[in-house]
Order: C-alpha cells, then structure tokens, then sequence
C-alpha cells in the first residue's frame, strides 16, 4: 500500500481508534474486536512497553487492518514502529526529526498541531495532513474551522476528546479527513477483556460515521 493509499484508507473509514495496550495478545484481540465492529483501522501507541509487540503482532497476523503507530516522539521511534509493520505514524506534536525520517522511510506522518505557526511549520515540511490535538481542549469544531481556513490544502485527523456525542460535529467540516479517539477501545475494556463491548460501541461509531458523511 502506498502512503497515499494509507491516508485514503483512513480517510474512508473517517475513524481511527486510538488504542493503548500491553502488548501482543491484547493488540490481536482488540484488533479481532475492531474488525468485528466493522473498523480494520488502528492506532496502536508507544504509551505502554508492549505497544510496539502490538504492532508487530497485528501488522503479521491481521494484514487486513491498517495499522498505524501513535505518540511516536523519536526519530528512533519511527525506524522501530516502520520495521514492525506501521504503516502510518502519529505523534502527539510536531517534530521536524519525526517527519524527516517518516518521510525517509515513505510512511505518512500525522504529527500533532494546535496553532497556525504549527500548521505552517507543517506545510514546511510538506506534511498537508496533520492531527489537530488535543482537539477539545484548543477549542472543538469551532476552533478547528477557523484554524483551517487560511489552509485550503491542510486535512485534520482532530483527536482529545472526541466521542460519540461530538465526532458528527467534527465530519462534517470538510477539512476533516477522519477523527481519532479511544471510546471505543477504553483501556479499561481492553483490561477486562470486554471485547464484545468494543465490538458493540466500535458497530456503534461505524454507524455514526456513516449518518454524518
Ligand atoms: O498518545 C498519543 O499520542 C495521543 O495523541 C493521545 C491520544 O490521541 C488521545 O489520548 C486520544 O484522546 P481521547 O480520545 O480523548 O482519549
């Protein structure tokens, strides 16, 4: 699949669940529950050890799920998620070493962004989607419409405080390429093996999604 293609697969399902986990068994059951929900998309991040196991586990065994790196902050970071399988990667802010060496190894990068400077600095490095974080907390729907305006070009993946009851608010501004969140997949679902209940509030944002695209 090539970075473009990766992109254009998030943008079709509109929804990247941001998942923290253990390690590899938990990547591969919680991967199970996502593709059961109807949503092969995750973004697996280096929030805990086992994150990276988890990739490389889901990136084998479940070729079918796009499978993406979160809170990557390091250069060396990146080479470690890409040789694991990632296929794109996510990083909380907007580190100029990050994208250099994403863009070195072809993969895109989504690096986190809160204010114009940031998105220029962006566009800089010609980088034209990036993720808008934390969404709620720089200022929601709102902040986001006017953030873009100046910025025809750019796409947002907003992600921080985004559930059920505001993502159609964020869908349906154009430049909104798809939005993160971690609802579906709460750590402590996946701690308690609730896969069914993932599944189920997974099911359940993939039908929001469609009502509000
Ligand atoms: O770990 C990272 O790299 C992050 O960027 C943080 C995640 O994107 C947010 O934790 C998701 O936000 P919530 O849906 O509000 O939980």
């Amino acid at each position: 699949m090539s970075p473009g293609d990766t992109l254009k697969t998030l943008e079709h399902h509109r929804l990247v669940p941001v998942v923290v986990v253990d390690g590899a068994e938990q990547g591969l059951r919680l991967a199970e529950a996502l593709v059961a929900g109807g949503l092969p998309v995750a973004e697996i991040t280096l929030r805990t050890a086992g994150g990276l196991d988890a990739i490389r586990a889901v990136a084998r065994d479940q070729a079918d799920v796009v499978v993406g790196a979160g809170t990557v902050v390091t250069a060396a970071q990146v080479d470690a998620v890409v040789d694991a399988g990632a296929r794109y990667i996510v990083s909380p802010g907007l580190s100029r070493s990050v994208v250099e060496r994403a863009q070195h190894h072809g993969v895109p990068v989504l690096p986190g962004v809160a204010t114009p400077t940031e998105i220029m600095a962006a566009l800089d490095l010609g980088v034209e989607t990036v993720k808008l974080f934390p969404a709620s907390v720089v200022g929601g729907p709102a902040a986001l419409k006017a953030l873009a305006a100046p910025f025809g070009t750019v796409r947002f993946v907003p992600t921080g405080g985004v559930s059920a009851a505001n993502l159609g608010e964020y869908l349906t501004l154009a430049p909104v390429l798809a939005v993160g969140g971690s609802w579906m997949v709460a750590k402590r679902l996946v701690d308690a093996g609730e896969w069914d209940q993932i599944t189920r509030l997974t099911a359940e944002a993939v039908d929001l999604v469609k009502e509000n695209s």
